[in-house]
């Protein structure tokens, strides 16, 4: 079954326009004017139960707003979308028993009193049973090392301990979608791996779906298997976390140490007749970029035994690079290059954009 199905899904806020000067704001006390902004433009995607999905895109793509449609908070333009077998603006009671929303930016807890006080509210707004609650807040404590936190009120927490709480509030029903809005924002290194091995575990042992909006692409390479790129309003790709890194990755560079000084001639004569680019870092120490459609071993293979080498190193696509890139092209199907693909792909004559639903999950 699908966790959420939407199709053709768009909002348009109607924003005021300010005329200019002190006519222009004279006339504005009588008669507005407004424009329409379209913030997600007929969007389609499908998100099966128990996938992980990451949503990306700059500041003000859209990312938020269709979160807010998805959770029931923004009622759509026009589309359709059912989340979890419901349409979350209309069945709003029902459909809220059945999601959890963490928004990194803003706390669903009560400041000023404990936090177990406030776990016990929502235990009242979510109507779950007294013995579901206790035995729910027993392992999510445990397993996110809540014990101490319990009592304090929430103003006194760290911004690291409210996240872990908020996880908590947002899970105490056992939902099985979860919404993350920039779950990690502002988090320390530890903190953030922290509440990523929790959600691994949360997704492994309950099969919750997980929807994942955040600015930070380790989030994704951590936990996603697939992602959904959005750009001023509408997807620009859809698929997996590795395709894109295959299909946009200009190759990888590989370092290696000899124990003796070489120079560019002796490198580039041992990996002759291969399409490769040598350059050298310092008398000992070359490195070998590799197109991304030539496997690795084939130059390693080469240069191992004609030499002694110290030290390795070999350099992946850095996907933080390869999202920037694309987000500037605002494309994802540019360097579509028929030689990157598999022979049986390339016969087949392939020529589907990036964007189409591909996920990992899907298959
Ligand atoms: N209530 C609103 N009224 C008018 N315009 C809005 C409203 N909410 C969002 N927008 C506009 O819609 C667009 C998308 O905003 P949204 O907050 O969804 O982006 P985002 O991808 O979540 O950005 P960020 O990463 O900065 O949070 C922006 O141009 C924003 O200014």
């Amino acid at each position: 079954m699908l966790a959420i199905d939407v199709h053709q899904l768009r909002k348009e806020f109607k924003v005021q326009k300010n005329r200019e000067g002190l006519k222009g704001a004279l006339k504005d006390l009588f008669k507005r004017e407004h424009t329409e902004v379209a913030a997600v433009k007929d969007i389609s995607f499908q998100i099966p139960q128990g996938e992980i999905c990451g949503y990306i895109g700059e500041n003000g793509a859209g990312k938020s707003t269709t979160i807010k449609m998805l959770t029931g908070i923004l009622v759509p333009t026009s589309g359709k979308l059912v989340v979890n077998g419901y349409i979350p603006y209309k069945d709003r009671e029902k459909f809220v028993q059945g999601i959890g929303v963490v928004f990194g930016q803003r706390s669903q807890l009560w400041w000023d009193i404990g936090v177990i006080e406030s776990f016990r509210l929502l235990r009242k707004v979510y109507r779950v049973s007294d013995e579901d609650f206790r035995r729910r807040l027993d392992e999510l404590v445990e397993t996110l090392q809540l014990q101490e936190l319990l009592n304090r009120p929430v103003r006194k927490l760290s911004l690291g301990q409210r996240m872990r709480c908020e996880l908590v509030a947002a899970l105490l029903h056992n939902p099985s979608i979860l919404f993350l809005d920039e779950p990690t924002i502002g988090l320390d290194i530890v903190v953030k791996m922290e509440i990523r091995e929790f959600l691994k575990r949360l997704n492994r042992e309950q099969g919750t779906t997980i929807l994942l909006t955040t600015h930070d692409l380790q989030d994704i390479e951590a936990l996603c298997s697939r992602v959904i790129m959005l750009d001023d309003g509408s997807i620009i790709y859809d698929g997996g976390l590795e395709e894109l890194k295959t299909r946009w990755g200009k190759g990888r560079e590989v370092q290696f140490q000899f124990t003796d000084p070489v120079s560019l001639d002796d490198v580039t004569f041992m990996t002759s007749g291969l399409d490769v680019r040598w350059s050298l870092e310092n008398e000992v120490t070359a490195k070998v970029w590799i197109p991304r459609e030539m496997n690795v071993s084939e130059v390693l293979s080469k240069v191992v035994g004609l030499k002694d080498i110290s030290d390795i190193k070999i350099f992946e696509t850095n996907t933080d690079e390869i999202v920037r890139e694309i987000y500037q092209s605002g494309s994802a199907d540019a360097p579509r290059d028929l030689s990157a693909l598999s022979s049986n792909e390339a016969e087949a004559g392939e020529k589907e954009p990036i964007k189409a639903g591909t996920g990992a999950g899907e298959s």
